[in-house]
């Protein structure tokens, strides 16, 4: 495969019936809603509910600004969909929308901590349409339009905006200008090409088409270099057939009728219409160093790779995640809808989105931080024809673009609450995003840059076989699926997976060639500690574990995974007859809890029964340590039952004694204790002691003792809500992971990435 080909394959794929598995697991879909204030005592009810919510109902009546301050509507979007226009898989209905939907409700969740719902109103008719919408204006801060199909959207939109006054913005329309615009105006410059002479071919003519031309043109692009295309192929001037007026506005006169004939010699192609509409005949025919956006989801116009194929010389962008260049729309709504809100503008005008075009622009041309760096495919990405536009994962666009937003909503008259000090502004834009997803997705494009083999030493069990499928499908490496090749085919057989395919590769312990070698290696750690040398054989013959743990001691493999067929203590017993820790560490087990925006390590969750003082101090060093590799800068709480001094008892005295050991060790991070979980993780809690040296809530929680770190994870998940990655192991020296009993697929498959990246 030639390089460039190379380095346009995708770097993931997910099955359909992944896809499938991960929206009907646990509670269907994608979205919850929780209460944000307490609901517990009869006092919290009068407040929230009767007699005490009529005090805010009067204070809104009076002055409806007030709304603001006493609901959510400040921070609350509406994705409102018919399902005219799914993706670009066409018409199939307001109800098969949701799951697009509730997907664009999470990412402006996740990118953007802006609180939305999804709302699919089930008629094509364009006045009903709107008579539903205008009249939900109280419940939110704005209205986010999505796969509505041209030209409906054209006039939905335009009417809800005149209805309304918070912004309305048709998604597919505005956001999708706004990136593609950002990414041209970079593709241009480094082609060199003048934005005024460049030569343009938008396939597509719909709701997205229309506003990238209408956007361009009002950015300098000359309306005659600028062909329009659509089923019934272009639209020129004179042309009477699929007309509207939309189209219309944008007619050319030109001799060419089809697409092919347009793309002949063009510089630039927007595809924003259906997959496979460009042909290799099409690209091979634009003018040299082409610009093709091949924007259609879920499947592009045409692929990086078909391209590739065929010229080496073009500058591609996809609609897609798993490909460089992704010009898609989720970069844009969730920080414009956040700067939008956080001015409280009654719209969103041409001069915010101008300002959130240019600073994405300018992004791209500066230098990129490491966390963008890890979770780039290749190396550090630099603006170039490979990366002509930020990454999704850029911990910046929280920052810089709802700032450039919010600054041109109050420059251009549209802000009721204008920001007085926008440095302090974008500083809480920053604390809004947490870093773990970008941590794990830099944690696993790591691996994929240096795939490590990893053995799942469980793989006749259905789900660790998912597990290993999906480990080759991300392409983190080969899967090795240790087990007999008779069990393990009729489990595949069973669960429908196909083994046949690059990345599996099958271990049989009975048959293996490295056996013996195993077997003395084992014997040689363990003939003093009272085995005979047949039970090392039986240990090599019989145990999985054992087996797996001596191919990666002896490097056969880079990692190993197990653990859901015996317990977590026993799993580890198994491993460390074969693995040592590492010099001068600890082995413990860290819990990653992600819970409402926030991440907290919590250690030892695995290993250390009833710590004494300096294993507490030890542990504290080992989970600061993980911390500040996955990204963090930590901040230990020593919790125990008390809080400096109060009430005394033998187990604080012990925490107490750790805290006087981590003093004399002069260790890097912030660490205080003893003290309770509250004021470990609640700000205000914590101001009662001054003196505490944290200098913010903690987020590395050094439990006095197993129990209770086990304990409070398992709540935090089942009770909490959270979702809680690990125990993770640290301090081995060889790369081991165990998952608990009954982990899901997708569990083991970040337990063998974390493996692998350990491994690296
Ligand atoms: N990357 C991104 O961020 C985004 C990508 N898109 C993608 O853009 C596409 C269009 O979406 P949207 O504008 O919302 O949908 P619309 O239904 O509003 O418009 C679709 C347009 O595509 C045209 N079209 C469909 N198939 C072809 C074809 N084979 N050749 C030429 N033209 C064709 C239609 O032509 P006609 O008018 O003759 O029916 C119509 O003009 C989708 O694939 C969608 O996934 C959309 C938004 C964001
Ligand atoms: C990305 C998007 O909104 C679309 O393809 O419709
Ligand atoms: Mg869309």
């Amino acid at each position: 495969m030639p390089d460039t080909e190379k380095k346009q394959r995708p770097v993931t794929s997910v099955t359909d019936n992944e896809a499938l598995e991960f929206h009907a697991m646990g509670r269907p879909g994608k979205l919850e809603i929780n209460a944000t204030k307490p609901m517990a005592t009869q006092r919290d009810l009068s407040l929230a509910y009767s007699p005490g919510v009529a005090v805010p109902v009067k204070a809104i009546a009076a002055d409806p600004a007030t709304a603001y301050d006493y609901t959510t509507r400040g921070n609350m979007v509406a994705v409102i969909s018919n399902g005219t226009a799914i993706l670009g898989l066409g018409n199939l209905g307001a109800l098969a929308s949701k799951p697009v939907m509730e997907g664009k409700s999470v990412l402006f969740k996740r990118f953007a901590d802006v609180d939305s719902i999804d709302l699919e109103v089930d008629t094509e008719n364009v006045d009903e349409f709107i008579n539903c919408v205008r009249f939900l204006g109280p419940s939110f801060g704005g209205i986010n339009l999505e796969d509505i199909k041209a030209p409906d959207c054209f006039i939905i939109e335009q009417r809800l905006r005149e209805l309304m006054d918070i912004p309305v913005f048709h998604d597919d329309q505005h956001g999708t200008a706004i990136i593609a615009a950002a990414g041209l105006i970079n593709a241009l410059e480094l082609t060199g090409r003048d934005l005024k002479t460049t030569k343009l071919v938008c396939n597509g003519a719909g709701a997205a088409a229309i506003a990238c031309v209408e956007l361009i043109k009002a950015m300098g692009f000359a309306p005659e270099n600028i062909v329009l295309c659509d089923t019934k192929g272009v639209i020129y001037q004179g042309r009477t057939e699929g007309m509207n007026q939309w189209k219309s506005a944008h007619a050319v006169k030109t001799k060419a009728r089809t697409l092919e004939e347009a793309m002949k010699g063009a510089d630039v192609v927007f595809g924003l219409s259906q997959k496979g509409a460009f042909s290799e005949t099409m690209i091979r025919s634009m003018a040299d160093r082409p610009i093709i956006f091949a924007m259609a989801n879920p499947d592009p116009e045409i692929t990086p790779e078909e391209v590739a194929r065929i010229r080496d010389d073009a500058i591609m962008a996809t609609g897609r995640s798993d490909y460089p260049n992704q010009v898609n729309n989720v970069l844009g709504f969730p920080y414009i809808f956040r700067g939008a809100l956080d001015v409280r503008a009654t719209t969103i005008n041409d001069a915010m989105k101008i300002a959130a075009v240019q600073a994405l622009a300018n992004l791209a041309r500066e230098d990129v931080p490491d966390d963008v760096v890890a979770a780039y495919q290749g190396n550090r990405p630099r603006f170039g024809a490979q990366y002509i536009i930020p990454v999704p994962f850029d911990p910046r666009l929280i920052s810089a673009i709802p700032v450039a937003v919010a600054q041109a909503a109050i420059d251009s008259g549209v802000a009721r609450k204008p920001i007085v000090d926008m440095a302090a502004y974008a500083r809480e834009l920053s604390a809004r995003r947490d870093p773990i997803a970008s941590t794990l997705a830099s944690l696993y494009e790591r691996v994929r840059r240096r795939p490590k083999r990893v053995v799942f030493a469980e793989a006749e069990e259905e789900q660790v076989m998912r597990a290993a499928m999906s480990y080759a499908n991300q392409q983190l490496g080969t899967a090795i699926l240790l087990g007999r090749e008779d069990l393990i085919h009729a489990t595949a057989e069973r669960a429908g997976i196909d083994l046949n395919r690059p990345g599996l590769e099958i271990v049989n312990a009975r048959i293996s060639t490295r056996v013996e070698a195993y077997i003395d290696y084992l014997y040689a750690r363990l003939q003093r500690k009272g085995y005979l040398h047949r039970d090392a054989q039986r240990l090599i013959h019989q145990d999985r574990n054992h087996f797996a743990a001596c191919m990666v001691a002896l490097g056969d493999a880079d990692g190993m995974v197990t653990g859901i067929t015996r317990n977590y203590s026993t799993a580890l017993e198994d491993v460390r007859r074969c693995i040592d820790m590492k010099p001068g560490h600890q082995v413990i087990g860290v819990s990653v809890a992600l819970c409402r925006g926030r991440t907290v390590f919590v250690a030892d969750t695995a290993v250390h029964d009833m710590p004494s003082a300096a294993e507490l101090a030890d542990i504290a060093v080992e989970a600061a340590g993980f911390a500040r590799r996955m990204g963090y800068q930590p901040r230990v709480a020593m919790l125990a039952y008390s809080t400096f001094g109060h009430p005394s008892g033998e187990r604080s005295e012990r925490v107490r004694e750790a805290v006087k050991i981590l003093d004399k060790r002069r260790v890097d991070f912030e660490y205080d204790g003893e003290m309770a979980a509250d004021v470990a993780l609640n700000r205000k809690v914590m101001e009662q002691y001054p003196f505490c040296r944290l200098s913010g809530p903690a987020n590395v929680l050094v439990m006095p003792a197993f129990h209770s770190a086990s304990i409070s994870t398992k709540m935090l998940q089942e009770l909490g809500g959270s979702t809680v990655i690990g125990p993770i192991l640290v301090g081995l020296d060889k790369a081991v992971q165990i998952t608990s009993m009954g982990a899901k697929d997708s569990d083991i498959v970040n337990m063998a990435a974390i493996a692998a990246y350990a491994g690296s």
